[in-house]
């Protein structure tokens, strides 16, 4: 049995592509599993391709990475939905599918990542549907959802199989402070069970009000305010 206490994500002398584009370089930090890390930078800056990498949207060319113990210069395209379980992924639009319910959106997955016992599929439906507090909301389409709700459901999607870590794009982009407010404490709830989460926002009000550390992507390249001071300020048009 291994109490592996090595670090969620690892970057060393990685470089960040879109195509040929060199959009990072130089890039070297790391995750701690429980941590909670946010990402920023301006438009542009490469957070999301960032991100994209980490998840294998994008692949690693240059440099050392891994992620939830994948090392993704090595991972083969077979191997992508097996890192992607270890994952919850949670992009700026919802991406739900609205001609199912809610429970039918998160059975999607489940059957999509091996739960073949719809019993237990059910009963994982409501476990994490509790979690985000929308256990009444099973059978309703996502368009009868406000917004924040839909976002819920999303958080949700992303628990069904217990994450390391939470990669989310702009989780609050799209949503009006009070509920992105309540986005956010799920968020610090979710991490204080010991999931890490990396997040990326353009929202610097949600930073000073959870403080925690940051990477920002400037000038090519990722700053780390854990070991170096930068200006925050201007990292968020
Ligand atoms: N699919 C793509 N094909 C080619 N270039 C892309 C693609 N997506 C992004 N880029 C380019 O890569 C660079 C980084 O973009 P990225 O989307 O990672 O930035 P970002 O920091 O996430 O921006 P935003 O805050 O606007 O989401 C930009 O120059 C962008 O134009």
């Amino acid at each position: 049995m291994s109490f592996s206490s090595s670090p969620v994500v690892s970057l060393r002398d990685v470089t960040i592509y879109q195509d040929v584009q060199t959009v990072l370089s130089n890039v070297n930090f790391d995750v701690e599993k429980g941590e909670f890390v946010y990402l920023v930078g301006r438009t542009g800056s490469g957070k999301s391709s960032l991100l994209k990498t980490l998840y294998a949207d994008l692949p690693l060319q240059t440099g050392n990475a891994a992620v939830a113990e994948f090392q993704l210069g090595k991972l083969r395209r077979k191997q992508v939905p097996f890192l992607r379980r270890k994952l919850g992924i949670i992009f700026q639009d919802f991406q739900l599918l609205f001609d199912r319910t809610v429970a039918e959106n998160l059975a999607f997955v489940l059957k999509a990542t091996g739960w073949s016992d719809k019993s237990k599929r059910k009963q994982r439906i409501s476990e994490v549907l509790m979690r985000v507090g929308l256990d009444a909301a099973a059978n309703k389409m996502p368009h009868q959802l406000s917004g924040g709700e839909q976002q819920r459901v999303v958080v949700a999607r992303a628990l069904l199989n217990e994450p390391v870590i939470l990669f989310a794009d702009e989780p609050t982009g799209n949503l009006d402070p009070a509920v992105a407010d309540g986005i956010m404490k799920l968020f610090q709830e979710i991490n204080n069970h010991g999931t890490a989460v990396l997040m990326a926002t353009h929202n610097y009000e949600i930073i000073q009000r959870y403080p925690q550390r940051v990477l920002k992507c400037e000038n090519g390249r990722v700053l780390d305010s854990k070991v170096e001071e930068f200006n925050l300020v201007n990292g968020y048009q």
